[in-house]
């Protein structure tokens, strides 16, 4: 054997060692899952993550491949947490609820939390259009953009483990509600008229509010649907005065007990 063919088997053998601790590292991952989840504590434990990032520095410092390693440990943590995911939830999330419940925000927070990939709805529609929500509105009116809903929301049944941030008008629909259903659980958040005015206040993206954007408005509109809200919702979180992360807590820990039913 020359030197070369050596070197090709030290690194097949580097290449097992590596796959054996990739193995060990998920199963672990997996069991902190299922131990949380057993215990009640916190799924989420964004400080515990900073930590681990700490440590993880700390280690390389001065590493000649310092840089090459923590790349790879990005990766590796991107995939555990896709692992501890797919652990709890079998399920696609489909956020739903008004104009300012948070669903936009909670989706991010989740789908970073458990590198999910995301699906919203707006936003694919904006860029499919090419054209902001309120332009689509004033070029094509609301149920040319309500067709096209209603369209993604079929398209998205293909996938899995994902999270879909609806826009608010999504769950109005039954037809809707029955294609979120065959693949999803359905998470209603809600706010009081006055939480939501104040959170959309200043946006100009909800054509729905141009020229109504006051508490008044924002409330019977809101006790107008309230009742498609409540008959699409498979669980149902109140989200006035709480912070993200609380309401991300909740929304897990609601979904594990579902589950568990
Ligand atoms: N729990 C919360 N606490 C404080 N502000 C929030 C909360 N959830 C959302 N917001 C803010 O309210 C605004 C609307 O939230 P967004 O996620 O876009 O709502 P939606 O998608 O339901 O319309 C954003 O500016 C967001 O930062
Ligand atoms: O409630 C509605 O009818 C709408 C809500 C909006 O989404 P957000 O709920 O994310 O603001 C957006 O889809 C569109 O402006 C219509
Ligand atoms: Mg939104």
């Amino acid at each position: 054997m020359n030197d070369l063919e050596m070197y090709r088997e030290q690194l097949a053998l580097c290449d097992d060692k590596i796959i054996d601790a990739l193995m060990e590292h998920n199963v672990i991952a997996e069991k902190i899952m299922v131990y949380k989840e057993k215990y009640g504590m916190p799924i989420l434990q964004p400080l515990q993550e900073e930590k681990q990032e700490r440590k993880l520095k700390e280690k390389l410092e001065g590493n000649k491949y310092q840089k090459e390693i923590y790349d790879v440990f990005e990766r590796i943590g991107h995939v555990s947490k896709q692992v501890q995911a797919r652990k709890l939830f079998s399920h696609n999330i489909i956020l739903i609820g008004f104009m300012g419940a948070g669903k936009s925000t909670v989706s991010d927070y989740l789908s970073s939390m458990f590198a999910m990939k995301i699906a919203e709805m707006d936003q694919m529609i904006a860029e499919r259009e090419e054209m902001s929500i309120p332009d689509i509105f004033a070029t094509y009116g609301e149920s040319y953009f309500r067709a096209k809903e209603t369209e993604l929301l079929i398209e998205l049944q293909s996938q899995k483990n994902v999270i879909i941030s609806c826009g608010g008008g999504a769950a109005l629909r039954e037809e809707n509600v029955a294609e979120m259903k065959k693949n999803g659980r359905v998470v209603l958040l809600t706010a009081s008229p006055k939480t939501v005015y104040e959170r959309v206040k200043d946006s100009e993206d909800r054509p729905i509010l141009q020229g109504n954007n006051n508490v008044e408005y924002i409330a019977e509109l809101m006790e107008k649907r309230r009742e498609k809200y409540e008959a699409a919702a498979d669980i149902v979180i109140q989200t006035d005065n709480k912070a993200v992360l609380q309401i991300c807590e909740e929304l897990i820990s609601k979904l594990l007990g579902m589950d568990a039913e």
